[in-house]
């Protein structure tokens, strides 16, 4: 059975994935890995758009942004996250990938401006659309941007790839006796306050009726048993 269970899907790539082992930054085996990865579903024929967190870089409400305008702040996260899409894009280039970064804040001399005619465009013609820079607003994250251009693009679903395998009771980083959700509402998500995404994100997939799977980008296959209907990680609707 080789037939996709969707033909549009919005991934979300963990910034602080992109680390693997090392304390910051963009880890070359771990991008690459990441991008072999897309590529599998990539020739499987799913049209796929990507939003890339900038946790391995700087986010605005880290220790090192304390003290700063709040805003400024977030910008600079935003522009972590432009880094970040740009590496992404390379890498997926030099993987023989057709790529595309759309950013939204104006930054023409280096990627071209979100303009979601043109990423649809995009989109139909196979090539992959990596939308930098968050929302384009400060005091958001890059899960509310993949909730918002998930939506904008008409994706079936959210693929959030993250370093945990899905959604736990808490944090299983940090609560060893945490069990994982094979499924779970976005009203009971909000409800428990479940931090593995932002209640943004939740309540505009849950407004929009998209939904989510939350599963391990560190797993070998998880991304490609996502996309073929698995039951892989954890899946949050409606
Ligand atoms: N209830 C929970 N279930 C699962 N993970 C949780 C939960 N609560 C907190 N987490 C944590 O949420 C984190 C989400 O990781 P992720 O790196 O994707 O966050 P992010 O803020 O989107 O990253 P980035 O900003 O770098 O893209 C996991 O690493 C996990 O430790
Ligand atoms: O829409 C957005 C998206 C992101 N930011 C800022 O960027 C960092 C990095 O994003 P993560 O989602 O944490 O990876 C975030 O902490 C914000 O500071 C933003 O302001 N608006």
């Amino acid at each position: 059975m080789t037939t996709p269970a969707y033909k549009r899907v919005l991934l979300k790539l963990s910034g602080e994935a992109l680390m693997g082992d090392d304390a910051y930054g963009i880890n070359r085996a771990t991008i690459e890995r990441m991008v072999a990865d897309v590529a599998e579903i990539s020739k499987l024929g799913v049209e796929l758009a990507i939003v890339i967190g900038g946790g391995n870089i700087f986010r605005g409400v880290a220790p090192g942004a304390q003290g700063m305008d709040r805003a400024t702040a977030d910008y600079m996260g935003m522009l972590a996250t432009v880094m970040n899409s740009l590496a992404l894009a390379d890498a997926m280039r030099q993987a023989g990938l057709t790529a595309r970064v759309m950013s939204a804040i104006g930054i023409e001399q280096v990627v071209e401006p979100y303009v979601r005619p043109k990423a649809l465009q995009y989109l139909e013609e196979g090539k992959i659309v990596v939308f930098a820079a968050g929302t384009g607003n400060p005091f958001f994250t890059t899960d509310t941007a993949a909730a918002l251009r998930g939506s904008e693009i008409g994706a079936q679903i959210v693929l959030k790839a993250t370093k945990v395998d899905g959604v736990y009771t808490a944090d299983p980083k940090k609560d060893p006796a945490a069990t994982r959700y094979q499924s779970i509402s976005f009203d009971e998500a909000i409800a428990k306050h479940l931090q593995v995404m932002d209640a943004t994100a939740f309540a505009l997939c849950r407004d929009q009726k998209l939904p989510i799977k939350v599963f391990s980008i560190v797993k070998p296959g998880a991304l490609k048993s996502v996309v073929m209907g698995d039951d892989e990680g954890t899946l949050v609707h409606v």
